[in-house]
Formats: C-alpha cells, structure tokens, sequence
C-alpha cells in the first residue's frame, strides 16, 4: 500500500501531476490538498478505473492533517508560478514570488514534520534552490529532518536537455532514450548540463556558439513557456510529466528495484562521502546540490560524483556556485528570520 499526497494539487501542474499519479499503479491511495477545488478534482479523478483511491482535501476540519496521514510520498507543487518579466530568485519581482513560496512550503513543511515525517518529500515551489532549505529547516526544527527523503525536483531539466539534443541531433524519436545529468540547481546559471556525459554524444561538427546557445537553452527553458503563456503562468504540463518522472523512480526504488539513479536537489549531508566528494569537485562548501543519485528504499544511498566535466563544464559549475550559495543561505534563514 503506497499513499501519495499532492499539495496544491488544484493548480496548473497539481491537475495533470495528480491525473499523471492517479494512473501510477505503484500508488494505491492519492489524497490531493489544496486551498481550492481538491474536491472537484478529486471526484473528477476518481472516475478512472485505476488502481489508487483518490480524495480530496481543503483546510477547514484539519484538512492539510487529514490528506498527510499515513503518507509515504508528498509532492509539493504549491504557489505561486511566474509571470513574464519575473525571474525565479533575486530583487524585484523575483522576491514577490520567494515571499509568497516561501511561506506557503513552510507551513506545508510543518504539516509534513508533524504529521508524516517518514514521507519522501518532493519539492516543486520555487524557487527550488531555497525552498528545499526551507524544508530541510523546517524538519531540523521539530527534531525529525532526515537528508536522505526531501528532494528538489530538477526533473525538468533533465527532461528539457533529452529533448532538446534530440532536436539538435534531429531525431525526436531519441528523446525518451538520451540520458545527460544536469547538475546544480534549478535557476538560470545554477542549472548545469553535463553535455559530454550525454548517452548520445554532439555532433563533433558542433560550433561553440551552438553549444552556448544548447546550454542557454537548458539553463532558460523556463522562460520559453513563460513567454508563450503570456501571462497564463509557467510550464505545468511538463513539470506534471516530470514530477510524476521522478515520483515514480523513488517507488520504483521503493519497491526494491536497484540502481535507479536521477538528478536531484539533496542536503549532501544525504551520503557523507558522496556529498563531501562533491563539495571537493566543486571546490565550495555548499550545503545542497543538485548531483547524480543513487535511490533505495530509504532515499537517497548514494550522491555519485559528477564524473569527468570538461574545461567548458568546470566553468559553468564556477559560474553557479555564488547564485546557489546566495539562494540557500536565503531559504535557510527564513526560518530563523521570517521577516524579510
Ligand atoms: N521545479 C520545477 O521545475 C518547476 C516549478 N514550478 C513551480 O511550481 C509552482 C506551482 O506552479 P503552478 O502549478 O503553475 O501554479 P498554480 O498557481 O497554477 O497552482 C498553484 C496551486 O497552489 C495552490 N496553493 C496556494 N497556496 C497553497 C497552500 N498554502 N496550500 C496548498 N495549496 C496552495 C493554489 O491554490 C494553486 O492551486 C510555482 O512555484 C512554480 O514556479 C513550475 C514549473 C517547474
Ligand atoms: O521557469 C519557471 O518559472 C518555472 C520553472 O521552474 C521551469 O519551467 O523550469
């Protein structure tokens, strides 16, 4: 028996996330919280003849208490999305959106450390680089934080990056298959492909300026969909597909299955040795990290290096590494120092 609680499952990738989750066989009970609409959602869903129970939630009568009873797996895509203009992190706009996530994950946090601490917990709200601290914060302050479980969903960058090399080597049938690790964070520079590790090598004819531009692509893919929705928000449909991506691969490893590894966002205190590797290939002490990892039945087992980058790739790395610092120390401190 496998329940799965999707927070701020009314919204644009709560819908498809839950509809993607609904038709996970692995899950057997799905219970969808959000301020509005989850009981619409939730009759709606329940007409699919699929395995997992569904019900839905609101906050009156101890509603977020009720969904997250006896949860193995939380999903969080609760907030506010971006509009045209705003960026995910930094002055301006960007804080609106950090102040109103920010508050919204760590009441859902605490939801979470109080009533189903054991939970995997996958963090979609953005900014992820600082959301995941607060998670982890929230945890450590009711005395339950386990490194090993709370996850910063970079998922669609992974995705982004298959498809579009796929594009590049100009087959999209490939897309499914191309496998490149994309390391860092999950904003603009923090956002790292790994190019030279991808499972279907560029084409050696490929120009610098095209590869910067691939790379730009990865790093800013964000502000494609922002820029086509026009107003409407920011990709849903493809976080859904890769939310529900990597849901399924922490119950694929749940169940026992080995060697699932996938970018994720981790406290690299998750695999001592692991993360302390990592730390050193970076050259910075940084609390979290996105890297390749290793995923069992309790988590995270292992963070596996980030293998041979190459000069370019080194660069990117250095090029993230004060964005990432600047974005962790800032969702770290909320907590401690919720007035912004
Ligand atoms: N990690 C990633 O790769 C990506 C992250 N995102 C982020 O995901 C978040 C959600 O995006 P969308 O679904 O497009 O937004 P949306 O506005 O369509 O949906 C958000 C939902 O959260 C709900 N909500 C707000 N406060 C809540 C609370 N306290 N408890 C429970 N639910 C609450 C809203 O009622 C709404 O239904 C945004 O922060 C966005 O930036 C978006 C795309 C990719
Ligand atoms: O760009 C945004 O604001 C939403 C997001 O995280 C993405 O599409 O990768």
């Amino acid at each position: 028996m496998v329940k799965a609680v999707v927070l701020g499952a009314a919204g644009g990738i709560g819908q498809p996330l839950s509809l993607l989750l609904k038709t996970n066989p692995l899950i057997s009970e799905l219970a969808l919280y959000d301020i509005v609409n989850t009981p619409g959602v939730a009759a709606d869903l329940s007409h699919i003849a699929t395995p997992a129970k569904v019900q839905g939630f609101l906050p009156p009568d101890d509603g977020l208490k009720k969904a997250l009873t006896g949860a193995d797996i939380v999903v969080i895509p609760a907030g506010v999305p971006r509009k045209p203009g705003m960026t995910r992190l930094g002055i301006a706009f960007r804080d609106d959106l950090f102040k109103i996530n920010a508050g919204i994950v760590r009441d859902l946090a605490t939801g979470i450390a109080t009533t189903a601490p054991k939970a995997f917990v996958l963090v979609i709200s953005n900014p992820v680089n600082s959301t995941v601290p607060i998670v982890a914060e929230v945890f450590k302050k009711n005395g339950v934080f386990d490194p090993k479980r709370i996850f910063g969903v970079t998922t669609l960058d992974v995705v982004r990056a298959s498809t579009f090399v796929s594009e590049i080597l100009g087959d999209f049938s490939l897309a499914p298959s191309i496998k490149i690790p994309v390391v860092g964070g999950h904003s603009g520079v923090t956002i790292i492909p790994l190019l030279s590790q991808s499972s279907h090598p560029l084409p050696s004819s490929l120009k610098q300026d095209a590869l910067d531009a691939l790379v730009y692509r990865i790093q800013f893919g964000g502000d494609e969909v922002v820029k086509a929705k026009d107003g409407a928000g920011s990709a849903t449909l493809s976080m859904a597909y890769a939310g529900a991506e990597f849901a399924e691969k922490i119950l694929r490893a749940v169940k026992g299955e080995k060697g699932i590894v996938a970018p994720t966002y981790v406290h690299l205190s998750a695999d001592k040795a692991g993360g302390d590797a990592i730390k050193k290939e970076i050259g910075k002490d940084l609390d979290f990290f996105s890297a390749p990892v290793e995923l069992g039945p309790d988590g995270v087992v292992k963070i596996n290096s980030l293998g041979k980058v190459t000069e370019y790739e080194q660069k990117l790395i250095q090029a993230a590494l004060p964005d990432l610092a600047t974005n962790i120390e800032k969702g770290s401190s909320f907590i401690d120092a919720p007035k912004l």
